[in-house]
């Protein structure tokens, strides 16, 4: 039998959004593609150590949030349950809502989009040796306290100071037992507390709160700068994982273009198809491309092979060229994606040549928001789509390609350059 705890992770979704100031709860204002809280649904739906979600909703929203649920298939929501008029409130509901039986809570702003899986590991392992555990990061600007004169009262010690995030962690009894305590002081509602720890080591100063590690990106979207700084975050290439290429053995992986790649993925085993011009596929001409994948049939994977790149002043570019390089590149990634979408069963990669220029750049940059847009339309169905900017050696290319091809990753842009992977 399995004696481990139910881990329950509470998205508090409650509020109005005030500070950011759109008329509507920010937790429903899409960045990179999604609405926030759907980002840090499928954040807590992926995590193995999760078992159950429950939604602390604003009144009147939680519709929206059931309609989000079911397009999404977040299958481990089990309750959208209502908010109330101040965090504490709606965290007091959410423990109203969770029954008797133990079990792990991990309570979570919604409107912390970027949290790391990592982060729940951790706060999971910790919960079997603690009751109560916080995630927090180091400040690394000095805080002091001000006097009511509005002059410096205090500088602390920063190198005590940590800045406090979510999710905040806890076995059921043991918030509960706070929140309770908390509702049955009448001091409470004068003096509420910013935060679920704050409860705890108001109301049970005897439970020791272990602290995590969290993270510069774990932001919470407050003011409307916010939506942009979390919008580049989302956008920040994600490290390519050192996978196990052994994991290619057998899987069928078509290329449109030879080279080192098509070296490398059989040396692992796969099942390499390489069609080339020779083959009278061209990438700039659709019909091509549909026969030649509708040919091969099912495909585990589909890379688009960078050829040689351009770089150059646009204006003295013959039309030509001009045509070549939006050919191979931004239209034969649009034809691939068409082509490859009903024989496809894992991902996309889509290949950036080298280069440098307004036309190099022009091409490179509608790849990436490609390689990001379909990324979300193919989500759903489990179809990962890449992109690639080449520019290291052929070797480190093709490594690096099989290894995303082998990875979660989706909707990355990734500079094989940059990432040194
Ligand atoms: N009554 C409330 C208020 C806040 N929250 C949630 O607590 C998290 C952190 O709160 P905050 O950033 O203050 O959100 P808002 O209250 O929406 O923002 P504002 O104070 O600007 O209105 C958010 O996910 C928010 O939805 C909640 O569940 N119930
Ligand atoms: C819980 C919290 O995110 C920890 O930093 C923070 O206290 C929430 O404050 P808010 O004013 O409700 O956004």
């Amino acid at each position: 039998m399995d004696s481990r705890l139910r881990s329950v992770g509470v998205l508090l979704a409650g509020g109005v959004g005030q500070r950011v100031g759109l008329g509507t709860p920010k937790q429903l204002i899409e960045v990179a593609g999604r609405t926030i809280i759907e980002h840090s649904l499928a954040v807590f739906e992926a995590a193995p150590e999760i078992d159950e979600i429950v939604v602390l909703m604003t009144p009147g929203y939680a519709d929206r949030v059931r309609e989000i649920v079911a397009r999404g298939g977040y299958r481990k929501v089990s309750k959208v349950v209502e908010g109330g008029s101040s965090r504490t409130e709606s965290t007091w509901r959410a423990l109203a809502a969770l029954g008797a039986e133990e079990c792990n809570v991990l309570l979570h702003d919604a409107v912390r989009p970027l949290l790391e899986p990592r982060i729940i590991t951790e706060c999971v392992r910790a919960l079997e040796t603690h009751e109560a555990v916080n995630v927090a990061i180091p400040s690394s600007d000095t805080v002091l306290v001000a006097t009511p004169e509005g002059a410096i009262g205090e500088v602390l010690d920063r190198s005590r100071l940590r800045r406090s995030q979510t999710p905040q962690c806890f076995r059921l009894s043991v918030i509960r037992r706070a929140y309770e305590r908390a509702m049955a002081d009448p001091g409470f509602a004068g003096l509420p507390a910013t935060d679920d720890c704050g409860v705890v080591l108001r109301y049970l100063p005897e439970v020791p709160i272990h602290l995590v590690q969290g993270s510069e990106r774990n932001i919470k979207v407050t003011h409307p700068a916010d939506l942009h700084i979390a919008d580049l975050l989302f956008r920040l290439p994600r490290p390519v994982p050192a996978g196990d290429r052994a994991a290619l053995a057998g899987q069928v992986v078509v290329l449109l273009g030879d080279g080192e790649l098509a070296r490398e993925a059989a040396r692992h085993g796969a099942a390499v198809r390489v069609l080339t011009r020779a083959d009278g596929v061209r990438v700039e001409d659709f019909d091509s491309v549909a026969k030649a994948l509708g040919d091969v049939g099912g495909a585990d994977h589909v890379v688009l092979v960078a050829g040689a790149g351009h770089a150059g002043d646009l204006v003295r570019a013959s039309g030509e060229t001009v045509a070549d390089v939006v050919g191979a590149g931004h239209l034969g990634a649009l034809n691939l994606a068409r082509a490859a979408r009903p024989h496809l069963r894992g991902s996309l990669l889509l290949q950036v040549p080298p280069g440098s220029g307004a036309l190099h750049e022009s091409g490179a940059a509608a790849v990436a928001g490609l390689t990001r847009a379909l990324a979300r339309e193919w989500a759903a169905d489990g179809i990962r789509v890449n992109c690639l900017n080449t520019g290291a050696s052929p070797l480190v290319v093709a490594q690096t390609s099989l290894d995303i091809l082998i990875s979660d990753l989706s909707g990355q842009v990734i500079d094989a350059r940059v990432d040194g992977a």
